[in-house]
């Protein structure tokens, strides 16, 4: 079955499964949103079903949740968890200082509530993930339904104002209606090319009223795992400095991959 796989999906793969070894017995887990976190979401399915690993997971859409109770994962709220030990999600984009731009998906609130209520946030990549600067991908920015139109002149404005570089903002659609959230907002995507200080940056966009979050994570993450097509994973970790290599098998993986492929 792993011939069916492209290369991309390898990589997300082999960071999935890398990522797991930090879940133990007995965690509550966050559990991101998006293609890569669907690896991971598997991968703690088949600990759970084939090892007996116990884990409660707390799902950061209602596509995770409806993905992790498929594959076998407790699920609970994250007021019933109240704190978490561990969050694994993918992201949009990753610097040298592991901060990230996440909402590719539309998750980008929960996502970081959840992280935020978490000990250690590892975030699984490919390494098209991977930039100097961030700001190439689309910042996305979540906003209430009420007074739309108002807010994103807003946010133009205070675009112009701050003199960064690109200024377009677009209303993300789905289909010929406006993307609404699990929490029943919209997402404004913000062209910018490049953010040049994404902290100072993350505070003013939260000031426009209006503005629920953005897809900023600032020294929210504390580890990544980096996954290649053939097989090998880097994994750096802000806090301990530090720089591993390693490699995932698929032959090993084989019955995963026949799980995931049908
Ligand atoms: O932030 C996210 C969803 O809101 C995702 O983690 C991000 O978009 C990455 O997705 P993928 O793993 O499919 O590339």
């Amino acid at each position: 079955m792993t011939g069916e796989l492209s290369p991309i999906d390898k990589a997300k793969f082999v960071a999935a499964k890398r990522a797991v070894e930090y879940v133990e017995d007995g965690m509550r887990v966050g559990l991101g949103t998006g293609s890569t976190a669907a690896w991971m979401v598997r991968c703690l399915g088949e600990m759970v079903r084939e090892d007996g690993l116990k884990i409660k997971g707390v799902p950061t859409s209602t596509r995770t949740a409806d993905l992790a109770r498929q594959v076998g994962i407790e699920v609970i709220s994250l007021d019933e968890a109240k704190w978490l030990d561990v969050t694994i999600d993918g992201t949009d984009e990753y610097d040298g200082n592991l901060n990230l731009i996440k909402g590719g998906g539309g998750a980008l609130l929960q996502e970081k509530i959840v992280a935020t209520a978490s000990d250690m946030m590892v975030v699984i990549a490919d390494i098209s993930k991977r930039v100097e600067t961030l700001g190439a991908f689309p910042l996305p920015i979540e906003v209430i339904p009420f007074g739309l139109q108002t807010t994103q002149a807003l946010v133009e404005e205070t675009l112009v104002s701050m003199d960064v570089l690109g200024n377009n903002v677009t209303l993300r659609m789905n289909g010929d209606v406006p993307f609404v959230t699990d929490e029943g907002n919209h997402i404004l995507d913000l062209h910018l090319n490049r953010i040049g200080n994404p902290r100072q940056f993350s505070l003013v966009i939260n000031q426009i009223p209006g503005v629920v979050e953005n897809g900023l994570f600032i020294d929210i993450c504390d580890a990544v795992v980096i996954g290649y097509g053939d097989g090998k994973v880097e994994v750096r970790d802000i806090n301990a400095g530090t720089v591993q290599e390693d490699r995932i098998d698929f032959v090993e993986n084989e019955n995963l991959f026949t799980d995931l492929t049908d």
